[in-house]
């Protein structure tokens, strides 16, 4: 082609081309080519995704007519004014579900989410149907995704099979016995820092010290580390991006804010720097030792045990995927415990009969002279049933996780409708727990032998207390949690009587943070 009269239009910015007249003019078409297929490419990728998105959105919206449908919806905009104005949506969800059944439809714009709240339908998402049900990270998962990546919560399909079999080992008895000691060495500390409040009009902050508490007993149970490195590292490194992620749930576009999407990604990335730092100088140590673990084993040390009695080649790969699981005990392992202590806490300030029996089986353990500090055994713990049973009824009435959502990658039956391949559903787990008699009363009797619990029948009866959910994607820190609490709670009862500074303030649950944590903090005097 003669190019050698072509001219090019003026506003083309071509001046810093080094070129000169037909080399210039065929620089310039290469490029313009260059950028009309990146224009093609991108309105075609964004054509598809709206043709799917439109498939699916048509797909579940017409399958699932027969469900029940929540009041209040408008045209195009579905539910999302009602949810967005509601004080909080799981709460706005829950009233949709009392009037209409325990399936109930809704829609925020092209999306339409199925309420589940009755105990059948989860033992179907959980057990029964589980691997039809996948995580839905498009959406409530979609902000967390910066810690959790492909880490187990947020695995689907074969992959979370594979870590599934590769982590569950790392927590099996002998490292839930290890759990006791380090949980209570931990609240002595706790308890010696109190001391200095004992009686005073200062106020302790039980839910930061709840939070710090079950970081650090976290952060030593998998990667060995002291105390005070747990204080220095993770408040900078680890809860900044979490509260960003969290301000991200309800706010969306905070990820284009260019200042504070750098400060995120900075922060992410050191942390990540510091988690593959450890993991390698392990893999180092174990080289120098031939290859053998240390006599005491913390989880990241099973786990690469696990790791490599599997076969499979160590790669840079392995190495993201371990950081990713790490990240994922740290966020998975702390919020979720340190809410069920501080609304156990806050309960049993309000219940004296509850306290008294805590104490006694916290005496029978750690003793009634002079220092009451005894190391228990697992024995010991296992026989703190109350105590037991006071963390339960915390996790039933406050319901920390409240909701549970997953995505249906084909057809199914659900609560006696057909619901097609697309369809995203709420496991309203607040819902279910509320099935119980006088929902809102305190009763840890009911998951005493004989109490209410053990009257729901036998074949459903675990899908009347879901904190954990059921079924193979369990939470695989349940024990974990329910013994470092019972180690937690029973020795700051043996020790202290906590008063809330405002009852009735304390009382109020966050509307819009998962776990449901103290809207107001807890503010505790200590006696
Ligand atoms: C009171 C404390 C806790 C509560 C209420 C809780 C709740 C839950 C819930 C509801 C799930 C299921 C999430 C879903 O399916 O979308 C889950 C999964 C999980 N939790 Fe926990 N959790 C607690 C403590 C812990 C602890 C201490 C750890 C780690 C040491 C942990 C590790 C995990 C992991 C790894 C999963 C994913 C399991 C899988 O998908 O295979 N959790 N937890």
């Amino acid at each position: 082609m003669d190019l050698q009269h072509l001219r090019l239009p003026e506003w083309l910015p071509l001046d810093w081309l080094p070129l000169e007249g037909e080399a210039k003019a065929q620089a310039a078409l290469v490029l313009l080519a260059l950028a009309l297929a990146a224009a093609c490419l991108l309105l075609g990728r964004a054509l598809s995704g709206f043709t799917a998105g439109t498939a699916r959105w048509l797909r579940v919206a017409v399958g699932t007519r027969s469900v029940p449908e929540a009041p209040g919806g408008l045209p195009l905009l579905g539910h999302a004014l009602s949810l967005a104005t509601a004080y909080c949506p799981w709460e706005k969800m829950l009233e949709w579900a009392r009037q209409k059944g325990p399936l109930t439809r809704f829609s925020i714009l092209y999306r339409t989410g199925l309420i589940v709240n009755d105990p059948a339908g989860a033992k179907r998402v959980f057990q029964t149907g589980q691997r039809l049900y996948d995580k839905d990270l498009d959406f409530s998962y979609k902000p967390f995704l910066s810690i959790l990546g492909t880490g187990l919560v947020t695995a689907n399909g074969a992959h979370w099979q594979k870590q599934r079999l590769l982590m569950a080992p790392a927590l099996r008895i002998d490292m839930l016995d290890a759990i006791i000691p380090i949980a209570k060495v931990a609240v002595e500390r706790l308890c010696k820092q109190m001391e200095s409040y004992r009686g005073t009009n200062q106020p302790v902050d039980m839910e930061e010290e709840f939070r710090l508490l079950t970081l650090q007993i976290i952060g030593e149970a998998i990667l060995s580390l002291p105390p005070d490195e747990c204080d220095r590292v993770f408040p900078h490194l680890y809860l900044p991006v979490m509260e960003e992620n969290n301000r991200r749930v309800l706010a969306p576009w905070r990820q284009l804010y260019p200042v504070t999407a750098w400060q995120y990604n900075r922060k992410v990335k050191q942390l990540n720097d510091y988690i593959i730092g450890i993991i390698r100088a392990r893999r180092a140590a174990r080289a120098a030792n031939g290859g053998k673990p240390p006599a005491k084993p913390d989880i990241l040390d099973r786990v690469l045990t696990a790791a490599e009695e599997s076969g499979d080649k160590w790669t840079a790969a392995s190495e993201v995927q371990l950081c990713y699981e790490v990240k994922t005990f740290l966020l998975a392992g702390h919020e979720t415990s340190s809410a069920m202590l501080c609304w156990s806490m806050y309960e049993l300030s309000r219940n004296a009969g509850a306290l008294g029996k805590v104490r006694a089986e916290a005496e029978a353990v750690y003793g009634t002279s002079a220092p009451r500090d005894a190391m228990p055994d697992r024995d010991g713990v296992d026989s703190m049933e109350y105590t037991h049973s006071v963390l339960k009824e915390a996790l039933r009435k406050y319901s920390v996780v409240p909701v549970v959502t997953r995505n249906l990658n084909s057809d199914d039956e659900l609560l006696g409708h057909r619901i097609p391949k697309g369809s995203w559903l709420i496991i309203h787990v607040q819902g279910i727990h509320h099935q119980y008699k006088e929902p809102m009363a305190f009763r840890p009797e009911r998951f005493m032998p004989g109490g209410e619990y053990e009257q729901f029948p036998e074949d459903i009866r675990p899908y009347y207390f879901l904190p954990f959910i059921q079924g193979p994607r369990n939470c695989l820190g349940q024990y974990f949690a329910l013994l470092e609490a019972r180690v937690i709670l029973s020795t700051l009862c043996q020790r202290f009587t906590f008063r809330p500074v405002d009852a009735e303030k304390q009382g109020e649950t966050h509307p819009s943070v998962i776990p449901i944590a103290p809207k107001h903090g807890m503010r505790m005097y200590v006696s």
